[in-house]
């Protein structure tokens, strides 16, 4: 798929030039894979695209060595399972752990011809396909830079990003120290807000700030005082941008600091605008008829500030626009959580920010001038202070106290987070009022072997249909956050499908309410696009309630203000018994259900069960084997991105 008419700039796959009568993408076009691709693809390690690409990328530079073919179409089926290059060393461990793509299907278990490593990467850097290294040709579609290989777009938005990002660390804006630390200090009283007041000190200082932290450890409040702070070194005037992936995070995040920033406004002289916040491809001004941003290096965007939530969430290419359409003076303050699960799309760019080797810059000692008793030092710790002292370098302040936690739920996100799996274990099987692992005698459970979760979905379903049938859509919304249930996979026996019809199962037992029909009062509904008429985004979770008059509405959002839309003025919308942990992203539940894969499916990471257990606010219950839940916390998605080397 080409960047073309209607596809979001930024969010594109391959650039693969068409020819009129000849499309690579054509299924009428005969199957014409030489032997070497087609046993890759037989083994399912190349799609018939992957290949259909490379070899048409071959035919348009007169490349038609098979080997070469073969690096291209890894590089293509890289970018499908969201990497931003392949590295041809790693590329047979890859192709072993199963399809980035369809992980339901199983990895390939005979030995594939792999080229020799040597002639290999040999025969990749002379060809006509390839540009060799960062100074090669800038006309190819394909790019070697020690070792990776890369379809050539995203190389350009990998330079995009590390000339930008080391750009902007290089110098410091002019800010007077005295003026930014009695600001911070008043908008971040407590002594124990250190890292809050650090980060604020970042952004005043910074033109790059990566504000990262788990949650419930302050990130929004803190954005919401640090734009206060920033009016108050550069005055009411400063333009500041709330951005985020999707349309129910920028709402979230509109909400939380317009909140937090009226709380602060007690003095009468303080009331500042509220901010609003969009999605990013409306920021940058997203035309549905245009392959390109309406903002880009030749129409910045008017803004002083951007602030871009949900950055775990955003691609590669995406953060080039952003900053290509940033001024340079601008600042822009990325904020979340790298250890969530990453864009579904190319490149995992908030964590690659976090990880990469930064070159010392000028921030640390800056920040030490201006807020001496807040700064890590190196020298007086060892392990994770050490650590965000060096981050500092790279603009990066995290966040550590969760606010919001049970204390226990915090300790078992830690050991996922930190690859510990005996502690996350031991946390698990110790059990307690905030967790609980049901281990399965099979690979995958039975419904019988999940009593206490059929007792909660039945007695979730059964307190949303009596709310929704007494016309309470605040209690029905309430109720339909009291449990989450979550899985991996789609399809298959620990997929959503599956699960799904279970629990609508376990619910009508519950209710003993079979009525069926297309708007039955109760029925928990998941948007899955996004509608400007009503208001709602893809995301957005609700119920059919009782109108009272006969009729049916249903309602979204927060049980505190529910939004009512009619049956039919809705966009898309589906049953949501039970969804994927990547849809999860961005909500909490009071109570959530994690369904394992087995030990063996490549969707089982550590980034899938920390973004399982930290939806949960109260309880999490993970329903797999002890070897599943090993499996995942020392297994971390493996994206291969330039960003994390030296070039
Ligand atoms: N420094 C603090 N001291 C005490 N409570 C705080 C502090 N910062 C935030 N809180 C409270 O903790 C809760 C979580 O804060 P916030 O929403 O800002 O966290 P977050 O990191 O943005 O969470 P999420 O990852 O879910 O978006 C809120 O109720 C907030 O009022």
């Amino acid at each position: 798929m080409s960047a073309g008419t209607g596809t979001p700039p930024g969010t594109a796959g391959p650039d693969v030039p068409s020819g009129a009568d000849d499309v690579p993408g054509d299924p009428r076009r005969p199957w014409r894979a030489g032997p070497l691709l087609a046993t890759f693809a037989a083994a399912g390690v190349l799609t018939s695209a992957d290949v259909r690409v490379a070899e048409r990328l071959g035919e348009l530079t007169g490349e038609d060595d098979p080997e070469v073919h073969l690096a291209a179409a890894l590089a293509v089926r890289a970018v499908r399972s969201g990497s931003v290059c392949v590295d041809l060393a790693d590329a047979p461990a890859l192709a072993a752990e199963g399809s980035p793509d369809d992980p339901d299907a199983a990895p390939p278990d005979a030995a594939l011809p792999w080229p020799d490593a040597d002639a290999w990467t040999a025969a990749v850097r002379r060809s006509a396909l390839v540009a060799d290294g960062v100074d090669g040709p800038a006309d190819r579609p394909v790019r070697w830079v020690d070792g990776r290989v890369y379809l050539d777009r995203y190389w350009r938005d990998e330079q995009v990003v590390r000339r930008d990002v080391d750009a902007r660390l290089a110098s410091l804006l002019g800010v007077d120290d005295a003026t930014l630390r009695a600001a911070v200090h008043a908008r971040f009283a407590q002594p124990q807000d250190a890292r809050q007041r650090l980060a604020a000190a970042t952004a005043a200082l910074s033109r790059l700030t990566v504000l990262t932290g788990g949650p419930g450890t302050g990130k929004t409040t803190t954005v919401a005082r640090l734009v206060a702070v920033l009016r108050d070194v550069a005055g009411p005037g400063l333009r500041v941008a709330l951005a985020a992936p999707t349309g129910k995070a920028a709402a979230r995040l509109q909400e939380a600091v317009n909140a937090e920033l009226s709380r602060m406004a007690d003095a009468p002289g303080e009331v500042a605008a509220p901010l609003t916040a969009s999605t990013v491809h409306r920021l940058l001004g997203w035309r549905p008829s245009s392959t390109r941003f309406a903002h880009d290096h030749a129409h910045r965007l008017p803004h002083d500030v951007v602030v871009l939530d949900e950055a775990s969430m955003v691609s590669l290419p995406l953060l080039a626009r952003v900053l290509d359409a940033l001024r340079p003076a601008a600042r822009l303050l990325l904020v979340g959580d790298p250890d969530q699960l990453a864009s579904v799309e190319v490149g995992a760019v908030l964590g690659d920010l976090v990880a990469r080797p930064v070159p010392p810059g000028p921030l640390p000692e800056r920040l030490a001038g201006v807020l001496p008793d807040d700064v890590p030092r190196a020298q007086r710790a060892g392990g994770d202070e050490a650590q965000d002292a060096a981050a500092l370098h790279g603009g990066v302040v995290r966040l550590v106290v969760p606010h919001r936690f049970g204390h226990d739920l915090g300790a078992l996100a830690d050991a996922v987070r930190r690859g510990d799996a005996g502690t996350a274990l031991e946390l698990l099987l110790a059990g307690g009022d905030h967790m609980a692992l049901v281990q399965p005698a099979g690979a995958v459970p039975t419904d019988d072997e999940v009593p206490d979760l059929r007792r909660d979905v039945g007695t979730t379903g059964t307190r949303i249909v009596a709310a929704a049938s007494a016309g309470d859509a605040a209690g029905a919304l309430e109720a339909l956050g009291a449990h989450r249930l979550l899985l991996a996979h789609r399809r298959g026996p620990a997929g959503v499908a599956r699960w799904a019809a279970l629990a609508q199962r376990w619910v009508e037992d519950a209710t003993g309410d079979r009525a069926g029909g297309t708007w039955p009062v109760g029925r928990p509904l998941l948007v899955t696009t996004n509608d400007r008429t009503t208001g709602l985004s893809n995301g957005d979770t609700g119920v059919v309630v009782s109108d009272g008059a006969g009729g049916v509405v249903t309602a979204f959002g927060d049980p505190r203000a529910p939004r009512l839309v009619r049956p039919h003025r809705l966009p898309a919308v589906e049953t949501v018994h039970a969804m994927t942990v990547h849809r999860a992203q961005g909500s909490q539940f009071a109570l959530v259900t994690v369904v394992l894969p087995p030990a063996s499916s490549p969707l089982l990471t550590r980034e899938l069960l920390y973004t399982a257990i930290t939806r949960a606010r109260e309880h999490v219950r993970v329903v797999g084997s002890a070897d599943a839940v090993r499996a995942a916390v020392e297994r971390p998605v493996r994206r291969a991105s330039g960003l994390r080397f030296a070039r």
